[in-house]
């Protein structure tokens, strides 16, 4: 039986989609815009080899309808591809719950008023059910400047800080030790509570530690509060079907712990490759690995960072060679994304964009894959590969891999 990995670089899009428009986001290309703005700070091209030759840049071109003559090389081994997706919302669990052959077809509910975000009668109903005389923030920010704005004022009132964003989400900010990391979890578990009804997507547990504006930082304990996918995954097809399905980094908490065998958490994209790598090392026939790297859009696509990405990205492509080495004949490893989010683009929330879809394996040569019409081709594949029921959406590209007998 098969081997699969899946590895989502978080907020890596490729080009804005025919739909961005309506997003604000036409125009938006996270790997094109962020390595000219590479080029014009530091005087270097972005260098991806690796990627480039299984068909980033080639499916980003496509992507893009232009070429990018300083992005790379040729594309040389594997299939690649760009998706588009059909989800409603440009968000975390819209993009997995797509890949994973659920695509979010109704509206998720939005905090809309980027001031006096949450209506007084949720604050009433939180601060009742959680004990807490009110809450901080009750806004859209970013997460680190508002730890800048209101993190001395939290530890002197113990008020949590409570924020959203163009997510469909309640985030929560609170100081580990100050408030308590287990307080902050359940003050995060009695709002997800309180939210039923009004379709928030997630409720997100924010900790950090430090004392001042200067050295207040996030920790690594973030933790979300997912509602359930609207219909069973492809990862609920699998496990009932036996394979084991591992989660790395936060893939449990998108789906809601739904389908999944064994979740290992890791802080870092050092250590988050290093899971995943452990585990491609170890892991049964009959598995899927499903990593997500999310420090590519929550250290650097929301901060606006495009060196930073620029070189978190050469960083990861430094490392394929170990995922290379590491897999079996059988095995087959899939790259792709769950939105964008543009370190050049104005404001901090995520792009509508394309993604690229990229599958390595023992494969002859490259093959195109083309424009795939939903996210949800990946999960589809995956479902064929495994040979569990197929899913209501999504088209295979299995045939397309091109396997040595
Ligand atoms: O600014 P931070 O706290 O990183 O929040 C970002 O992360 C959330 C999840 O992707 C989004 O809703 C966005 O607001
Ligand atoms: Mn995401
Ligand atoms: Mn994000």
């Amino acid at each position: 039986m098969a081997r699969a990995i899946v590895m989502v670089i978080d907020s890596f899009g490729i080009g804005f989609s025919p739909d961005a428009k309506s997003f604000g986001d036409e125009g938006a290309n996270t790997l094109a815009n962020l390595a000219t703005e590479y080029f014009e700070q530091t005087g270097k091209k972005i260098n991806l080899p690796n990627f480039s030759s299984l068909g980033l840049i080639a499916a980003c071109e496509q992507a893009s309808g232009r070429e990018f003559p300083y992005l790379g090389q040729a594309p040389t081994k594997g299939a690649y591809g760009f998706a588009q997706e059909i989800s409603s919302g440009k968000d975390t669990p819209s993009g997995h719950w797509e890949m994973a052959g659920v695509p979010v077809l109704f509206d998720w509910g939005y905090f809309t008023d980027k001031k006096n975000a949450f209506p007084s009668d949720l604050q009433e109903k939180i601060n009742g059910a959680t004990g807490f005389d009110g809450m901080l923030g009750n806004c859209h920010a970013s997460g680190t400047q508002i730890l800048a704005e209101l993190g001395e004022e939290h530890i002197k009132t113990g008020l949590p800080i409570c924020y959203t964003s163009a997510d469909s989400v309640f985030q929560v900010a609170a100081h580990e030790e100050h408030f308590g990391l287990d307080n902050l979890y359940q003050y995060c578990q009695t709002v997800r509570a309180e939210l039923d009804g009004l379709n928030i997507g997630r409720v997100i547990a924010r900790p950090f530690v430090g004392e001042t504006p200067a050295d207040f930082a996030r920790t690594g304990n973030r933790r979300d509060y997912s509602v359930l996918p609207p219909e069973p995954t492809v990862l609920d097809k699998l496990h009932d079907a036996g394979t084991h399905v591992i989660s790395v980094g936060k893939i449990a908490d998108i789906f809601a712990h739904q389908g999944i065998s064994e979740k290992t958490k890791a802080t870092g994209l050092d250590a988050l490759f290093d899971a995943t790598l452990k585990h491609i090392e170890t892991a049964q026939d009959n598995s899927l690995i499903f990593t997500n790297l999310v420090n590519f859009d929550q250290d650097f696509g929301h901060r606006r960072d495009a060196v930073g990405y620029a070189q978190e990205l050469e960083a990861l492509d430094a490392r394929l060679p170990e995922l290379f080495a590491a897999m079996s004949k059988e095995d087959v490893l899939f790259f792709t994304a769950d939105h964008g989010c543009d370190p050049t683009w104005p404001g901090t929330d995520h792009t509508r964009e394309y993604v690229p879809v990229l599958a390595y394996h023992n494969l002859v040569g490259s093959v195109n894959l083309g424009n795939r019409q939903t996210f949800a081709d990946l999960g589809q594949t995956i479902a064929e590969l495994f040979n569990v029921e197929s899913m209501s959406y999504g088209k295979s590209f299995l045939s397309q891999l091109n396997f040595k007998s």
